[in-house]
């Protein structure tokens, strides 16, 4: 029997009807009776399960672009401070038949660093605060006790990302792991102690600790990626980059819909991992600031090779590269001469196919025609992606640098 306050009386009703309840048995047909074929229980309507199979794992509800693009940061200015050392202490040890034991004032322990510290679960510059101050030493103390130094202070900061002061570059945290000490502690004061000499058998001098340095740095994130993808809004870049990896970026029919940066990892069966990264669209005039400018191109500055990501359907697909190269090359020279694969996308609409070879021929080398949204021919671009990647590392390796690993 349920007690009866705690349940209300539907509850209660509903909660007892569960105690009648009969497990679930299959009709065993009687002997010389068949189960027609079609009366065979279902356990799941082929509907659901065709639904489940495409429905995205249940967890946190996406956030939209225009949301995501408000937590992603690229740059920040940060005021950062270390830690003060601690006082010298000053004083004199003194007990029950030994009354001028000396001076016995301890050091004073040295201020703590600020460090930055790259942690690759950090995907921005968001959580990054506008300034950091380390933790002080203690002050020393009788007995010739030394204060504790104080602790480091860990910021943490995406890979990629560089530190500045002024114009000068002071580090590239470019691998998981890396460390800078962005503000270096006081060191700590001296205790009287440390003034003992032949001369001066009781100084009573002590000195202060040190404040911490300050500095005032800029940081700057680059994203680090094997590959960047570049091209005309609605080229497509998007739906390839969710086409091919696990990386989901917002997909739309109108121009800008990316506008921050997203990278995805490929995984080949030899587990070899490639980093692709899709940034915003890039229109003709983006050094003038059309569009959304060529600021953003800093994110594919550190990609070792690119994609050109071309609208097949759009009437003149190779001015579309002409185009994408011209503003590639103002805002850096020999950008868009490094190694490259031309991706025709969108074959799978009527005009695009027949589009092709007029490209091919005005290219001059062979571009990987497919469709993102089809899929179709997306292993010729695995193949190339591939053939570029241990292309860089073979020629990392020759220079004796350790190539990116993702
Ligand atoms: N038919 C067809 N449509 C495609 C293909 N690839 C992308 N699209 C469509 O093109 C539109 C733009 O796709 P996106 O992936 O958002 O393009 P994007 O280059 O990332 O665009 P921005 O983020 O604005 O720079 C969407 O409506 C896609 O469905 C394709 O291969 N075939
Ligand atoms: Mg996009």
């Amino acid at each position: 029997m349920i007690p009866r306050r705690l349940f209300s009386a539907r509850s209660r009703a509903a909660l007892e009807g569960m105690g009648r309840w009969t497990p679930w048995a299959p009709a065993v047909p009687g002997p010389g009776r068949l189960l027609p074929l079609h009366a065979a229980p279902r356990l799941l309507s082929v509907g659901c399960a065709r639904r489940a199979k495409h429905q995205e794992p249940p967890g946190k509800k996406l956030l939209s672009e225009k949301k995501l693009k408000r937590h992603f940061v690229d740059h920040r200015r940060v005021l950062v401070r270390g830690g003060r050392g601690g006082d010298g202490a000053s004083c004199f040890h003194s007990e029950p038949r030994k009354e001028f034991g000396g001076p016995d004032g301890g050091d004073g322990g040295d201020g703590g660093h600020v460090v930055l510290k790259v942690d690759q679960q950090v995907k921005s510059l968001s959580s990054v605060l506008s300034w950091y101050q380390g933790c002080d030493g203690e002050d020393g103390g009788r007995k010739n006790c030394f204060g504790r130094k104080g602790a480091l202070l860990y910021v943490r900061v995406p890979v990629g990302t560089l530190v500045k002061e002024g114009s000068e570059v002071l580090a590239d945290l470019s691998h998981p792991g890396d460390e800078y000490i962005a503000a270096l502690g006081g060191a700590g004061g001296k205790g009287n102690r440390f003034f003992l000499a032949n001369d001066n058998r009781a100084p009573v001098t002590c000195t202060p600790g040190q404040p911490g340095q300050e500095r005032v740095l800029l940081l700057e994130l680059k994203t680090v990626a094997h590959a960047g993808m570049v091209g005309f809004p609605n080229a497509g870049k998007s739906s390839l980059l969710r086409a091919i990896s696990n990386a989901r970026p917002a997909v739309a029919s109108y121009p800008f819909t990316t506008l921050k940066p997203h990278v995805g990892v490929v995984h080949y069966e030899d587990h070899q991992q490639v980093a692709v990264a899709d940034i915003p669209g890039i229109v003709r005039g983006a050094h003038r600031n059309r569009g959304l400018g060529l600021a953003f191109l800093r994110h594919i500055e550190r990609c070792p090779f690119l994609l050109f990501v071309v609208d097949l359907s759009a009437p003149e697909p190779w001015v579309q590269l002409d185009d994408l190269k011209a503003e590639l090359e103002k805002y850096e020279q020999g950008l868009a001469q490094r190694p490259h694969a031309v991706v025709a996308n969108k074959v799978d609409l009527p005009p695009a196919r027949a589009r092709l070879p007029e490209l091919r021929a005005r290219l001059g080398q062979e571009p990987i025609a497919l469709s993102a949204a089809t899929g179709e021919n997306l292993e010729e671009l695995l193949q190339r992606l591939k053939e570029l990647h241990d292309h860089h590392v073979a020629a990392e390796l020759e220079c004796g640098r350790r190539p990116l690993r993702w």
